[in-house]
C-alpha cells in the first residue's frame, strides 16, 4: 500500500479521501478581491485546499523572456513587468491567510524560486508544491526539503530521468508526486492519464496525484479511478477572463460538480471484493431461476 503524507490535519494517500485542491494560481490577475472571491467559490465547492503560486519575477522569468513585450490589462509591457503586476506580496498574503482562517480552509502555494520559500515560511505552510517548471531546480528542491514540510512535486515538461533525479533529492516519506502535462489547455490525447499508474509502479511507496489542465471534468474524475489520491485543478470566476490559465480552468459551478463526481467515484470504486448485496436480493428472487 502506498504511503500517505499529512497535509495539515488530513492524510493524503491510498485509502484516504481524494485531496482536492483548487488552484487559484494567477487567475486573480493581481487583484486580492478576485483572489478572495475565488477562495469563497472554492470553499463553497467543498475543496480541501486552495493554492497560490509564489515567485520572485526577476529570478524565475528566463533572461531571454524578460523583455518580450505583451498586451496585458496594464497596457503593452514586458513579460517581466507583467509578472511583477501579477505577484502578491506580504500584505496580500496576510489577507489571504486571514481570509482562509475566516473561511476555515487550508491554503498553500507552489514555490518557483528559493526566496519564495523564505517568504512563505513566515506563514507556517502545511505543504509546498514544486511546480513542473521548477522540477530541475535542484537548489530549490534541496531548500524545500530542508524545511521538513510535505512536498507535492509536479512532473509536466519533464523526462522520466529528470523526475528520478528530482525524487532522489527529496524525502520519499514526505512526498507526493503529481502527473501533469503542462499544456494550457491540454488536449485529451496528451493527458496520458496512464502515467498515474506508471508513477505508482515506479514509486510504490509514494502517493501519486494529478494536476490537470484539460477542458472539462471527465479526465480529472478518471484520474481518481486510476488511483490519483490528490486532484488539483485551476479555478476561475469566468473562463473568458484575461489570463493564460483561465481557459484551462473550472468555473465555480463546475468545481462543485467536480467535487461531487470525485466523491461518487470514490464510493463507486469499492474494494474489489465480490459480495452479494442485501439490495440485490429482491432482484435475485425475481430474476434468478437456478442456484438461489
Ligand atoms: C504550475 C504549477 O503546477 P503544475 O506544474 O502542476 O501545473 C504550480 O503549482 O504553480
Amino acid at each position: 500500500m502506498a504511503r500517505a503524507i499529512k497535509i495539515g490535519d488530513q492524510w493524503v494517500g491510498e485509502g484516504y479521501p481524494t485531496y482536492i485542491v483548487a488552484e487559484i494560481g494567477i487567475n486573480h490577475n493581481g487583484d486580492i478581491e478576485i483572489a478572495k472571491r475565488l477562495m469563497n467559490a472554492a470553499y463553497l465547492a467543498g475543496v480541501d485546499a486552495v493554492k497560490f503560486q509564489k515567485r520572485t519575477p526577476e529570478l524565475c522569468v528566463p533572461p531571454d523572456q524578460q523583455n518580450v513585450m505583451r498586451e496585458t490589462p496594464w497596457g503593452y509591457i514586458t513579460y517581466l513587468e507583467y509578472r511583477r503586476k501579477m505577484e502578491f506580496g506580504e500584505a496580500e498574503y496576510r489577507e489571504i491567510d486571514a481570509h482562509a482562517r475566516e473561511l476555515g480552509i487550508t491554503w498553500f502555494a507552489s514555490v518557483w524560486d528559493e526566496p519564495s520559500v523564505d517568504f512563505l515560511e513566515a506563514f507556517n505552510p502545511v505543504a509546498y508544491k514544486i511546480p513542473s517548471a521548477a522540477l530541475t531546480d535542484h537548489g530549490l528542491l534541496r531548500k524545500v526539503r530542508a524545511t521538513g514540510r510535505p512536498i507535492i512535486l509536479s512532473t509536466g515538461m519533464s523526462t522520466f530521468e529528470q523526475i528520478r533525479e528530482a525524487v532522489k533529492l527529496l524525502d520519499a516519506d514526505n512526498l507526493l508526486i503529481c502527473h501533469t502535462t503542462s499544456t494550457y489547455p491540454c488536449p485529451p490525447e496528451e493527458l496520458n492519464l496512464r502515467m498515474i499508474q506508471t508513477l505508482k509502479r515506479e514509486y510504490p511507496d509514494i502517493p501519486v496525484g494529478y494536476s490537470g489542465h484539460e477542458v472539462g471534468l471527465i479526465p480529472s474524475v478518471v484520474a481518481v479511478a486510476l488511483g490519483a489520491c490528490l486532484i488539483e485543478r485551476h479555478i476561475t470566476l469566468d473562463r473568458a477572463m484575461w489570463g493564460s490559465d483561465q481557459a484551462a480552468s473550472v468555473e465555480p459551478g463546475g468545481f462543485e460538480r467536480l467535487v461531487k463526481y470525485i466523491r461518487v467515484t470514490e464510493q463507486a470504486l469499492g474494494d474489489g471484493v465480490k459480495r452479494v448485496y442485501e439490495s440485490e436480493l429482491p432482484s435475485l428472487r425475481k430474476l434468478r431461476r437456478f442456484g438461489v
